[in-house]
């Protein structure tokens, strides 16, 4: 039976738990439930704190985590990641006092609060920027207005907590993250994975691409497909009316609105848009 670890609470837990239940498991029905058994696909799911997963799958005592890709780095674990998920997006970033501090040099010899120190560790040790890493646990843009530390290292979604703390951004950004799959590094997958990442691949699609049909001349076809060349290629029927053809393809749901205006002006007509509810690819 594969053993997942999945995000109890936090800003990872809701989408995770919803993109599972998209993929036909069973989820918990209780915030506080530990475990739950899906028997009907053989898996059981482990609900734990986010910090926490890369290290249950990197000791090889659960199969699969999902977590984010700054927790598994900072963790050090014995971990890789799989896929990227596409949700909980973030970037991780250094910040002062405004005017303060304006390129990673301005931290040499500097107090520098977060809850990575992992990921901050090396990445000044990379630079060769010697400074003291303050450890906290949260709410860590309060720490320079305390006292307790010249800059802080933290993750950053929309800016505004940043903004209440009267602090900026400064350098690059130290990495982008978002929710991944992790298993244990080095390690042949364990029995079930396969079937396992096919599912939440198939999520990603489905929610990345809608299904796009539409009815052209047949002279036209050449040329709209090529604004909806699809992933394998696009099916192409014949139609009652002569000398047209319905096409059916798979369009990344970003780009939908405009690969429509391009077909309109081709001579499409008949364009409908419709979500996919699941695939396999
Ligand atoms: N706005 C956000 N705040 C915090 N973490 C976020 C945010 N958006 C995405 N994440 C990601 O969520 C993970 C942090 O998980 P964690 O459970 O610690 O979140 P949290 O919201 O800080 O929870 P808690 O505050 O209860 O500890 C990281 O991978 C981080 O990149
Ligand atoms: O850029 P924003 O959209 O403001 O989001 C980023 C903030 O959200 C998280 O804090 P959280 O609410 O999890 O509190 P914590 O620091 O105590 O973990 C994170 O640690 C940042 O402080
Ligand atoms: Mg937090």
């Amino acid at each position: 039976m594969l053993k997942i670890a999945v995000p109890n609470k936090g800003a990872l837990a809701d989408s995770a738990s919803q993109m599972l239940a998209e993929a036909g498991y069973r989820q918990r029905r209780n915030a506080k439930d530990l475990v739950t058994l899906d028997p009907d696909n053989d898996v059981e799911f482990f609900y734990l704190r986010p910090r926490d997963i890369a290290i249950y799958v990197g000791e090889g005592t659960l199969d699969v985590g999902i977590t984010g890709r700054d927790l598994l780095l900072d963790s050090g674990a014995h971990a890789t990641e799989d896929v990227a998920l596409g949700f909980g997006a973030s970037t991780f970033r250094f910040a002062a006092p405004i005017g303060k501090m304006s390129a990673i040099k301005d931290l040499a010899g500097a107090r520098i609060a977060t809850s990575y120190p992992g990921i901050v560790g090396s990445y000044l040790a990379d630079k060769g920027i010697e400074a003291e890493v303050v450890r906290l646990d949260g709410a860590v843009e309060s720490s320079v207005r305390l006292g307790v530390a010249d800059a802080i290292a933290d993750v950053v979604e929309t800016g505004s907590t940043l903004r209440q703390a009267d602090l900026e951004v400064f350098g690059e950004p130290i990495l982008s993250s978002e929710a991944v799959l992790i298993t244990r590094q080095d390690t042949p997958n364990p029995d079930g994975f396969d079937v396992f990442k096919r599912r939440l691949d198939g999520v990603i699609v489905a929610r990345t691409y809608v299904m796009m049909d539409y009815d052209i001349r047949v002279e036209q076809v050449e040329r709209a497909v090529e604004l909806t060349p699809g992933i394998e290629s696009p099916t192409v029927s014949p139609l009652h009316r002569e000398g047209w053809v319905a096409v059916r393809s798979m369009v990344p749901r970003d780009a939908a609105q405009r690969v429509m205006d391009g077909l309109y002006e081709l001579g499409a007509r008949g364009i409908l848009v419709t979500d996919i509810l699941a695939c396999r690819i």
